[in-house]
């Protein structure tokens, strides 16, 4: 979008569904107010993901992130941006039971943050449940290919579509979430060959995660690329600052200054109250 005509209000799901086949989908996950702020300034989407178990809270997997969590963090990210559109992940547990369970789930999510729509892990056996969602109000991102939630069944994160059976499964999940009626879907952990097929054969935008430039859109982990989570350093993320390196330099210089006590200065102090301007207490 150019300087002059910018766009007041957030970005909707019909305008991102419509970006299908045109300029990729710029989208970043967000957990934070703060962060959010920053990440608005350029993204066409942010999303709440349940990554945040492990970016955030230290968790060793995504299954203990609870509805309660999204909800918190998807309020701040909520509050912390205005032009974005923001999908909120069901974590582990929240979806999967019934096709109820999810609209449940999902809609109380959507009240209670006010974002615009749920991403769920899922392919062909989620169907249902996102055709149940899509057609009473809850706009559904679907997510295939490498499923976090799905680790313990997978033996870890494993990419997907190097073989034969794998990418033949990605494909009809990526066509069966499309005909349900989700609105974009996330290619995770997917080759290059398998992606651009299912680009290809599938009119919602597809939004890439270590699955090539075909994709319709990319998405990664905010922290990853500003190398914030030093933990994690496979193929698929490009590091564009480092700002896990600044936070140790200005903590390292503030402990300096504490223990040599040239931190604080009168700068950093309040002044007494000047005659007849007391402050009150
Ligand atoms: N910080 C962070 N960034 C992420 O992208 C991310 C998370 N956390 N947590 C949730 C999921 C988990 N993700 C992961 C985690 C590990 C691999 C990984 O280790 N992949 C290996 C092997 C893949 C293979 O060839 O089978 C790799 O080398 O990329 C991939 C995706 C992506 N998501
Ligand atoms: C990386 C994206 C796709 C995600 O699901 C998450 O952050 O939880
Ligand atoms: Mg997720």
């Amino acid at each position: 979008m150019s300087a002059t005509s910018k766009k007041m209000g957030r970005t909707s799901v019909p305008e991102l569904r419509a970006r299908k086949g045109k300029d990729p989908i710029v989208c970043l996950t967000a957990y934070t107010a703060p962060m959010a702020q920053r990440l608005d300034e350029h993204c066409d989407l942010l999303l709440v993901g349940d990554s945040l178990g492990m970016v955030v809270y230290g968790m060793e997997s995504t299954l203990a992130v609870t509805v309660d969590m999204m909800v918190n963090h998807g309020k701040a990210v909520m509050r912390g941006s205005k032009n974005a559109c923001i999908v909120v992940d069901l974590p582990f547990g929240s979806y999967q039971e019934s096709k109820e369970q999810a609209f449940r789930t999902a809609s109380h999510i959507l009240a209670e943050t006010g974002c615009a729509a749920v991403k769920l892990e899922g392919g062909a056996e989620l169907a249902e449940t996102i055709e149940f969602l899509t057609m009473r109000g809850v706009p559904v991102m679907a997510h295939i290919g490498l499923m976090p939630q799905q680790v313990n069944t997978m033996g870890g994160f494993k990419s997907q579509g190097r073989d034969e059976e794998t990418a033949r499964k990605t494909l009809a999940d990526a066509k069966a979430v499309a005909k349900a009626g989700a609105f974009s879907v996330v290619v995770e952990g997917t080759v290059e060959p398998v992606a651009r097929q299912i680009t290809e054969a599938i009119d919602i935008p597809t939004i890439g995660i270590g699955a090539s430039v075909a994709c319709d859109g990319q998405v990664l982990v905010t922290e990853d690329i500003l190398g914030l989570f030093s933990d994690f350093t496979p193929k698929f993320v490009k590091r564009y600052a480092n700002l896990g390196d600044a936070v140790s330099e200005a903590v390292g210089q503030y402990a300096d200054e504490v223990r040599t006590r040239q931190f604080p200065t009168d700068e950093h102090c309040f002044g007494l109250a000047k005659k007849g301007k007391l402050r009150a207490v």
